[in-house]
Formats: structure tokens, sequence, C-alpha cells
């Protein structure tokens, strides 16, 4: 495996610096602060690709905020989507709150549209979502996301909290994987 995860490394294409990534955070921090100053939002990281997100954006907001997590997984460390697997539900009471939900990455958006719908489900008043990552897709999506940090085109990516197979979340970038030998 980490044979594999080395060459997926070093055969990755960079598609946004570290330095273009945290701008585009900045730019993400600075609309959600004007969008939800007076809401005092339930922040919903979408666990485990949301964590470096919601990590980095947190101490760029300045309202007054709660934080919880939720887990469902549509990849489980595959780099193919499957049905979604409820791991974790937020502790925190949704109902009557504002939340905005903090995730990695907007692919297909099925993952997006079911904890949307959860959160409405469990008496969310609003619920708002930002992703560091949004895939240009030629198909529909179910759902947008409120707050986008950057556009990526339809390759599976990783890095700033995404994965391959798992591994290179620490990946301080965003990077296009190759297509995998088999090793
Ligand atoms: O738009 P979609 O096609 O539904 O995919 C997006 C979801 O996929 C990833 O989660 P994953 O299921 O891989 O779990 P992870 O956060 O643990 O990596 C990512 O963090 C999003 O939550
Ligand atoms: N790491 C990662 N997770 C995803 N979940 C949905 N699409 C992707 C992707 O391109 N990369």
């Amino acid at each position: 495996m980490l044979n594999e995860i080395q060459h997926i490394q070093e055969t990755a294409q960079l598609l946004h610096t570290e330095r273009q990534v945290e701008a585009a955070l900045d730019t993400m921090a600075r609309q959600i602060n004007i969008a939800l100053a007076d809401k005092n939002p339930l922040v919903l990281c979408v666990m485990n690709g949301g964590i470096v997100v919601a990590g980095k954006l947190l101490p760029r907001l300045t309202m007054s905020l709660t934080l919880d997590a939720i887990n469902a997984s549509r990849y489980q460390n595959k780099t193919v989507g499957q049905t979604i697997a409820w791991v974790v539900k937020p502790s925190t009471t949704l109902k009557d709150r504002t939340v905005l939900i903090v995730d990695d990455i907007l692919d297909a958006g099925i993952t997006l549209k079911a904890i949307y719908d959860y959160c409405f489900e469990q008496g969310a008043t609003a619920v708002y979502s930002a992703v560091l990552v949004n895939k240009l897709l030629d198909h529909e999506k179910p759902i947008t996301a409120d707050f986008i940090g950057l556009d990526v085109e339809n390759h599976y990516v990783f890095g700033y909290g995404m994965d391959y197979k798992g591994y290179l979340r620490n990946a301080a970038g965003i990077y296009a994987a190759q297509q995998a030998q088999s090793l």
C-alpha cells in the first residue's frame, strides 16, 4: 500500500498551491463572516475530510459559533463513491439553529445533500454549506454550496484533508492523482 501511495504522491499534478488554498480560505471566511454575522451558527465539520478545512476556517471566523462533527462517508477510503455510511451524528441539538456544514469537497453532491436534508429533519432553521473544493462535472448536482473556495476539473484530488485511499490528507496543496499503477 505504501508503495502505491508514494507513487501517487510522486506522480500527482499540483492544481492549487498552499498559498492559493490559504487565499481561498481567506476569501471564504470573509464571505461567511458577512453572511452569518449575527446567526450564532453551529458549524458542522464533516469528518474526516472536513477536518483540515474546518480547522483552518474557524480561526478566521469572527462571529459567535459552536462546533460539532458529523461523519457521513460515501467513499470509505476508496476512490469511487457508494452508499452513505452514517458513522457519527452530531451530539448537539440542531433544533432552531443556523447550521454551517463544512466539508473538503463537493463532487457528485450526494453526501452534502444527505447532510443538508438531515439538518432540516433535525429541526435546523437554516442550513448553509462551505466547501473548499467544488469539482466541475458535466451534469447537474443535487445541491450547490453557498461558499466555495476553489473549483477543480474532474480529477480524483487529494490534499488539505482529502485522501487517496485514506492517505495524503496532510498534503499541503491540492493535487490530482494520476492513474494508479498496479504495484
Ligand atoms: O459529493 P460526493 O460525491 O458525495 O463526495 C463528497 C464527499 O466525499 C468525501 O468524503 P468520504 O466519503 O470520502 O469520506 P472522508 O471525509 O472520510 O474522506 C468528501 O469528504 C465529501 O464528504
Ligand atoms: N479525496 C477525495 N475525496 C473525494 N470525494 C469525492 N470526490 C473526491 C475526490 O476527488 N477526492
